[in-house]
């Protein structure tokens, strides 16, 4: 990937849901994420958001239209491919944390590196565990921890291999609003820090205060954006964008 390159990029992206009464879930949209930006998307239910982020993280197929992560365009990819495109070069966080209660919480946090064949850097895993205060709790599982606590092992698993793109889904959903406070911060600080590229669905005006840009969808269309978003102007958008859309 050359440096100018965004880290994401889609192209007259289109996913319509077949049925009786079809719905075009996305209508071309166009969106383009700079290596290192923390994006967020917002717009009101139904509009879109978890569509664009599953076409634009290989999780789906849009039905036109193209996605790349980097300067590999999905639709060339067959679905093994896919699927180590995911593996090796996206991570992802989801509201429900998606960690196998069997194992530990080291064990979780290595397990797409295990899984690629890969070694683990010993080095690279202090350091990730470390930002998210996981030290004392790398031998518990899942239901030993706390909700934040899960959350905090799912963010570690997800950036420990240094993934192009973060993917995350209402992160901070099940979150009290402290220990939400403190996920986004870590967040944030991987961007400043190591220049990690997130892309991120919210409802939630305060989460998306912590980003660079804030991407609104209407209908299934990228109708506005906002750069250095903070709250209060998030929720003014949105109000208006509410009145758009009823
Ligand atoms: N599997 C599916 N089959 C048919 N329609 C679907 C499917 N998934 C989503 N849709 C429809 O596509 C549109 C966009 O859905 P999507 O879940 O992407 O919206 P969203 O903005 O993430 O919504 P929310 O904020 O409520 O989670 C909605 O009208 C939804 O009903």
């Amino acid at each position: 990937m050359t440096k100018l390159q965004p880290a994401l990029r889609t192209s007259s992206l289109t996913k319509v849901y077949p049925g009786t009464q079809p719905v075009t879930a996305l209508d071309r949209v166009e969106v383009a994420v700079p290596r290192g930006e923390f994006a967020v998307i917002m717009g009101p239910s139904g509009s879109g958001k978890s569509t664009l982020m599953h076409c634009a993280a290989g999780l789906d197929r849009p039905t036109d239209g193209h996605c790349w992560i980097g300067d590999t365009e999905l639709s060339e990819l067959t679905d093994d491919r896919l699927t180590d495109l995911r593996r090796d070069r996206i991570g992802f966080i989801f509201q429900s944390f998606n960690l196998l209660p069997d194992l530990t919480a080291r064990e979780n946090i290595t397990l797409p590196i295990e899984l690629a064949g890969e070694r683990v850097d010993q080095h690279a895993l202090r350091r990730v565990v470390d930002a998210v205060r996981l030290t004392d709790r790398l031998d518990h599982r899942p239901a030993q921890l706390s909700g934040g606590q899960q959350q905090r092992v799912a963010c570690a698993r997800a950036l420990l291999g240094r993934p192009e793109v973060v993917f995350a889904d209402e992160p901070t959903g099940a979150l009290d609003r402290e220990t939400s406070a403190e996920l986004l911060g870590f967040l944030r600080r991987t961007v400043d820090d190591v220049g990690q590229t997130i892309v991120m669905v919210t409802h939630d005006p305060v989460v998306a205060g912590y980003a660079d840009r804030v991407l609104f969808l209407v209908d299934g269309r990228l109708v506005d954006e906002l750069p250095d978003p903070d709250p209060e102007r998030v929720l003014d958008r949105m109000k208006t964008l509410d009145e758009v859309a009823a």
